[in-house]
């Protein structure tokens, strides 16, 4: 489990406390601007912050570079990509160690989901953007995923969804609900409140910088929605699902 306690950057997020639990699937969402990225980059130890982030009790700040990396993954939004790199070699950054024969079939087994396979052996400068953002996540799944890595307790995604088609969004959040399944804490930006609304376990709205509404699904309401997104939207409700359509 990771606490934010009062974690505080200064005109851009904050003060925020609470409690990001594992086994579960937490999405961030707000309007831009609103701190989910600095939020989420504070959270990692990529961005200096006041307060504290504990991870099962163990303050994240007092960890060293690598033991950092060992507990945690973050993807980060706009990452900028060595352009000579081939799509295999910037998978193969996932992986901490030797690229044994459990991380081949870790690779393989993303691959099938994202389909990255015709993507290997090409530069990334010659990718779409959907394309590299694919792979930038299987990189960042690997590198936590509990088979490659016992230690790997924490993934954290800035706008994951960002540029991908339906396909890939709907299959990356059910990665993401995976990987909380195996017991990490799962934490992820994300635009698309319907989405958010059918995946997350749990929901945390930003305004502003604040932390405005926490809990399951149903705290995306109409009103919710109306003063933090500035728009009119009516909720649908059919078995068991909810959709907020605007007007
Ligand atoms: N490098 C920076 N230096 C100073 N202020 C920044 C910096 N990056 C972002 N901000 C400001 O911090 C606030 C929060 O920005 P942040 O990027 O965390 O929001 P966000 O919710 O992730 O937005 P978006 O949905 O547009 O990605 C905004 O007011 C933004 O202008």
């Amino acid at each position: 489990m990771l606490t934010l306690d009062a974690l505080n950057v200064s005109d851009r997020v904050g003060p925020v406390s609470g409690c990001l639990a594992a086994g579960r699937l937490t999405l961030l969402a707000g309007p831009n601007g609103s701190g989910k990225s600095s939020l989420l980059l504070a959270t990692a130890g990529l961005l200096a912050a006041e307060g504290h982030v504990q991870l099962d009790g163990e303050r994240m700040d007092l960890l060293d570079l690598t033991e950092l990396a060992r507990y945690r993954a973050m993807l980060v939004q706009h990452s900028v990509l060595p352009a000579g790199l081939k799509g295999y070699e910037l998978l193969a950054l996932g992986i901490q160690g030797e690229v044994s024969e459990a991380a081949c079939e870790q690779m393989a087994w993303l691959s099938g989901f994202l389909k990255l396979d015709s993507l290997y052996a090409r530069p990334l400068s010659a990718l779409s953007g959907g394309e590299q953002q694919r792979l930038l996540i299987a990189k960042t799944l690997l590198q936590v995923s509990p088979r490659l890595n016992p230690s790997g307790r924490v993934l954290l995604l800035d706008e994951p969804l960002a540029g991908l088609d339906w396909q890939h969004q709907l299959t990356t959040l059910r990665l993401l609900r995976h990987y909380a399944g195996l017991g990490l804490t799962v934490v992820a930006s994300i635009h698309d409140i319907n989405l958010a609304a059918q995946f997350g376990d749990d929901i945390w709205c930003l305004h502003q910088g604040r932390l405005v509404a926490y809990g399951g699904p149903e705290v995306l309401t109409p009103e919710l929605v109306a003063e933090v997104f500035e728009v009119k939207v009516k909720l649908l409700e059919q078995d068991g699902q909810r959709l907020l359509l605007p007007e």
